[in-house]
């Protein structure tokens, strides 16, 4: 392949896609030497652009797509789904479209100038749009999710067939394109998904462009590791008809590397380009002074917070476990995120007895995940399951109590706890009515490691292996992962004909 080749990315305006997304650009950069350009919207681009570092620089462009939000109904500089409510995100999904004729200009501007197309499009699924404006200068198109191959599936044939609606009485429905014993509960539905009927902003969004993206793709890439999902990444692939390449997992090198230890990285992503809610510094002094595998970390990613009651009960149940912890702490539901936190939110006195113990870590908002998680440390992480969370456990070693809030999410934890045997899911949703004592319990179940708790480190830490072992190369031995990017080629036997029609021999 020829250095000079270029590629074009269009990630979803979220931070659990850009991240990906940008760590996908340098991965594929190193390994091909081609350019490539992250298009999105100008907020998603300042983002992208604050955490770029200058080796990046010459080698990841990045091009503002014209885009305003109040054209759709969104509040003005409205250009990423942090901070907002559901239905805007829903509004903010079916704007996305719009930047369809942008990226159209931004193409045909690209053949003008070099005199021929981008090698390949790689669009977020949810771009489906993307493959007929690829095809249309000449190239093709790359579908690509960020999640695993399991939630990826779940979540097409979900939107796609809404199965639950044809449950009858049964609360329980199987998924079309999984084998008959993976069946869903109803309770495993986000309640927008539950009420999806087909006619919703929601179904239709989803429906419209999934199906686009099977369609107009020449193959999609998921942020996982064949090794460890094989049998989700077949029955994904024969239900999309498509080849599924899996390129992840997509962290930096240095959390993939357990001898950098416990201390010197500088790894985590900083949101918008600001500090995380606490100093990486002050957050490993205080890693260090805990026993390993005694910290049990909490997170609900990006953009997800549970309910007043829940978080007052998850203090609750903290707090008589007796266990350290950092627990990455924003308003709860119903709160805008930017609010002063109020004390009242969390039983009285809890962050002054955690601060004075030094029990517990309460870090504003955002903290740096990746170096508190490749900390020997950390125990245990109880997450949303968000897949770059789950990627970012599992690579570490460290198992899962899964909270399963919105997207794919509880797909991942079921998968985690059915298929992997590394997550107890504690509860789901922002409904639930979780009490202190099944917080205590369950944290003290994952964390003790002579019973159920020691089975799943087990588990995790070869799952950690085959990960880390995936992005690994030693002489002639390359990882599945590596290997998967370095056969990109496969896109360029599948550039479209004269016709534009791509000539897919797989
Ligand atoms: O305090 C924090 C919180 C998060 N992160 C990072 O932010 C990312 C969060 O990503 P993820 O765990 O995937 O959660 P979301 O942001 O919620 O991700 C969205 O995108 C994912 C990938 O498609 C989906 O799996 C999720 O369901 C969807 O909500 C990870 O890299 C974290 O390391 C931090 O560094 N510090």
């Amino acid at each position: 392949m020829g250095s000079k080749e270029q590629i074009v990315m269009l990630p979803m305006m979220a931070h659990g896609h850009l991240i990906p997304f940008l760590a996908l650009a340098r991965q594929i950069h190193q390994r091909t030497g081609f350019t490539i350009t992250i298009a999105s919207t100008p907020l998603n681009i300042k983002y992208l652009s604050s955490t770029l570092n200058s080796s990046d620089k010459p080698n990841i462009r990045l091009v503002d797509l014209p885009f305003c939000s109040a054209d759709h109904g969104l509040p003005p500089g409205c250009e990423n789904t942090e901070n907002l409510p559901l239905d805007q995100i829903g509004k903010l999904f079916g704007a996305s479209q719009s930047l369809k004729s942008p990226v159209h200009d931004l193409l045909s501007d690209m053949v003008a100038r070099e005199g021929k197309p981008p090698l390949c499009v790689i669009s977020d699924v949810f771009f489906g749009w993307a493959g007929g404006v690829a095809k249309s200068v000449g190239t093709v198109n790359l579908g690509f999710s960020t999640g695993g191959a399991y939630g990826t599936l779940a979540y097409v044939s979900v939107w796609l067939n809404l199965p639950h609606r044809q449950a009858g009485n049964s609360d329980e429905f199987h998924m079309p394109g999984f084998p008959d014993r993976c069946r869903l509960h109803i309770s495993q539905l986000h309640p927008y998904l539950r009420n999806a009927d087909g006619t919703d902003i929601w179904s239709r969004f989803f429906q419209t462009q999934i199906s686009l993206s099977m369609q107009d793709s020449v193959g999609w890439l998921c942020n996982t590791v064949q090794e460890i999902e094989s049998e989700a990444v077949e029955w994904l692939n024969n239900y999309i008809k498509l080849p599924v390449a899996c390129i992840g997992p997509l962290l930096p090198p240095a959390v993939l590397n357990k001898d950098t230890g416990s201390s010197g990285l500088r790894i985590s992503i900083q949101r918008n380009g600001k500090q995380p809610g606490i100093s990486t510094e002050t957050c490993l002094e205080w890693l260090q002074l805990q026993s390993p595998g005694s910290v049990l970390y909490i997170s609900f990613g990006s953009q997800n917070s549970i309910s007043p009651r829940q978080m007052m009960e998850l203090a609750t149940g903290l707090e008589d476990s007796a266990r350290p912890f950092v627990w990455v702490i924003r308003p709860p539901v119903g709160f805008d995120r930017k609010a002063e936190f109020r004390p009242e939110w969390l039983p009285d006195g809890f962050e002054e007895r955690m601060r004075r113990s030094k029990r517990g870590l309460l870090v504003r908002d955002w903290a740096p995940q990746l170096e508190i998680l490749s900390h020997k440390s950390t125990g245990a992480f109880l997450s949303h399951c968000g897949w770059n969370s789950v990627m970012e456990s599992l690579s570490q070693g460290v198992p899962i109590i899964g909270w399963p809030l919105a997207a794919e999410q509880a797909y991942n934890s079921k998968m985690l706890v059915e298929e992997m045997g590394v997550c107890v899911e504690l509860t789901r949703g922002v409904e639930s009515k979780i009490d202190a004592k099944e917080v205590k319990e369950v944290i003290e179940g994952v964390m003790d490691k002579s019973g159920r708790g020691g089975d799943m480190k087990k588990k995790a830490v070869k799952i950690g292996e085959q990960i880390r072992a995936a992005v690994r190369e030693e002489g002639d031995q390359k990882g599945s992962s590596l290997k998967a990017i370095d056969d990109l080629e496969f896109v360029t036997v599948n550039r479209p004909n004269k016709n534009g029609a791509p000539q897919c021999d797989c």
